[in-house]
């Protein structure tokens, strides 16, 4: 039986006769007879320019609806050129759901061609894009790399797995034009592109796509990492380095250290923006922001989601900002299928998820707790119960261990990967088929960030999310993300009230057991009480001996003493 039904019980289902409409468009009959991606409808394809261009010419066949569309292109630009790329760039926007908000927008293109053309793109970079695999570009590519390239400032929205990297790391490249190795200029000297994420993981995976862009030549790109960090405290190395990927903390360090400078920073990329945003990294996000002082620096923000007090700020930071959203904000992706699974309480997750790989499953699995310690005991009792090729990955491991986790994962060796929230944005595992919230994600846009790490680069997959009677007042929230990507939820679900603002900040905060499985610290605890009885009747009776010790040798004494002896 089908996993997904499996877990849905008591969940959500796609009720097909109601959207007989909407499934009409994924059924066979309405697909190109040779098409095997043509199971979307087009606007909500984002992989469509992704793909060959013949198959592109057979999707044109399929119908769009939805069309949101505020479009104002280069309305100035007159010859015949310009007037087939408008036609175009109009048709390319009505086929996507893409909203552009801003002051002279630059066209989006269709082709990598294109882009080449319009914009001298070296041979080399071009190369490389094909080698990777990339003959077209996706929605945001089509929309986003022209805005670069034209110097202006970006707020991009754009689904999970849809290519937001690619969105900016090449046309950071193409304008960057030349290592700084190959530059006789010396007002070029100094880093000139940064590119700030959450995680070091995102880090090092954006540092690997660069490397594949930059193959054949002398580029520099550094992760920046304790290690590099250090190397990078000599000026003339400093000089010689073209991109920095970092996480906000490490690169702030170095910047009050007074090792690294960003003075000649041109193009500042935040990624997963409103996660830099947020508490936690937001007072360093702001300074990473102040030393990137170059009167010409362009700024971009990328994430998936943007709510509106990070859109907020980000705007603010922003120079006449052009923002697109690609698909609706904050929204999955229709190739993930969602569903919802009724635990009652936290001890009966363990069952349901063994019971669920009693079953055949298909692997690789990402699994999310709340909590570190809650991740490591979910993959023990997995490891125990038999389940095989079973990983871990939180952030309370060494830097080694997760650099290996992942590195399993990447090489297939993991089928089952437990985790926390910090591998819920922005890890690109290509094949990865399920996504099972274990432990009720935190907000919305932790939902679609972990969700989003199956369904990517237009593959299907799967996100299970297991609710307790303690997660319900939350439940409409994520409701309302799967409504709005398309599927269906139990009528009683939608009738719950809306959560309060201050429900929703409390999402997720549910209190749970610290391990997974409350037997086997009942277990401990038992042990434990038994070990302290043990220990404790040995202390009476040692205490007992020696208090008849100390009263045989008071006697003892006292017998002495009389006799005048010593
Ligand atoms: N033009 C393209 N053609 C084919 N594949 C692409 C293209 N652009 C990106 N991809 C692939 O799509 C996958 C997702 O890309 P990426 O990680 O950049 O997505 P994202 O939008 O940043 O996702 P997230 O929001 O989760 O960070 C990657 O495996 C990438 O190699």
């Amino acid at each position: 039986m089908e996993t997904f039904q499996l877990l849905s019980n008591g969940g959500v289902k796609f009720n097909k006769g109601k959207y007989k409409k909407d499934v009409s468009l994924f059924t066979e009959t309405r697909r190109p007879p040779s098409t095997s991606h043509g199971d979307l409808p087009t606007e909500l394809d984002f992989f469509k320019y992704a793909r060959s261009s013949s198959e592109k010419r057979k999707y044109s066949s399929i119908p769009t609806q939805q069309q949101n569309v505020e479009w104002k292109g280069d309305e100035d630009e007159d010859d015949d050129h310009v007037a087939e790329q408008s036609q175009e760039a109009n048709s390319l926007i009505a086929k996507h759901r893409v909203t552009v908000k801003g002051n002279d927008i630059p066209n989006p293109v269709g082709s990598f061609e294109v882009l080449r053309e319009k914009y001298h793109i070296s041979n080399q970079l071009f190369q490389n894009l094909s080698k990777s695999g990339y003959r077209h570009p996706t929605s945001i590519q089509s929309h986003a790399v022209p805005i670069m390239m034209n110097s202006r400032d970006l707020a991009a929205i754009s689904p999970t797995g849809t290519g937001k990297t690619l969105s900016y790391l090449l046309p950071i490249l193409a304008r960057l034009q030349a290592p700084i190795s190959s530059m006789k200029n010396e007002a070029y000297l100094g880093v000139r592109a940064l590119v700030v994420v959450p995680t070091r993981e995102l880090a090092y995976q954006i540092y690997n796509e660069s490397l594949k862009l930059t193959q054949g030549r002398n580029w520099r790109t550094i992760m920046f990492t304790k290690a590099t960090a250090n190397t990078l405290a000599v000026k003339e190395v400093r000089d010689k380095v073209d991109v920095i990927i970092s996480t906000p903390l490490r690169l702030v360090a170095s910047l009050r250290a007074g090792i690294i400078d960003l003075q000649n920073i041109r193009h500042l990329v935040l990624d997963e923006a409103d996660r830099l945003f947020d508490k936690e990294f937001f007072s360093q996000t702001q300074e990473i922001i102040t030393y990137c002082n170059h009167p010409g620096v362009q700024k971009a923000v990328f994430s998936a989601t943007l709510p509106a007090g990070a859109e907020k700020i980000a705007m603010e930071m922003l120079q006449d900002p052009i923002r697109i959203v690609v698909g609706l904000k904050d929204t999955p992706l229709p190739l993930i299928h969602q569903s919802l699974t009724y635990v009652a309480d936290d001890q009966s997750k363990l069952p349901s998820l063994l019971g669920h790989f009693a079953r055949p499953y298909n692997p690789p699995i990402l699994i999310f707790t709340s909590t570190q310690i809650r991740a490591s005991s979910l993959a023990e009792e997995l490891v125990m119960s038999g389940i095989p090729n079973v990983d871990c990955l939180h952030a309370g491991m060494t830097q080694k261990e997760r650099d290996e986790s992942v590195g399993r994962m990447r090489q297939g060796k993991s089928w089952i990967m437990v985790t926390t929230e910090v591998m819920a944005r922005g890890m690109d595992f290509k094949g990865v088929r399920e996504v099972i919230n274990y432990d009720f994600p935190t907000s919305v846009q932790s939902y679609v960030h972990r969700i989003g790490r199956t369904g990517r680069a237009g593959r299907e997959g799967k996100a299970t999310t297991f609710f307790t009677d303690e997660d319900a007042p939350f439940l409409k929230s994520i409701a309302n993300v799967i409504m709005q990507s398309g599927q269906t939820v139990p009528d009683w679900i939608i009738k719950l009230p809306k959560p309060s603002k201050m429900k929703r900040k409390a999402m997720g905060k549910v209190k749970r057991p610290e391990t997974v499985n409350d037997a086997r610290n009942i277990g401990r605890q038992d042990a434990i009480r038994k070990r302290d009885i043990i220990a404790a009747s040995k202390r009476r009776k040692i205490n007992t001996i020696s208090q008849a010790g100390q009263q045989k040798s008071h006697k003892i004494s006292e017998v002495t003493s009389a006799d005048g002896s010593s």
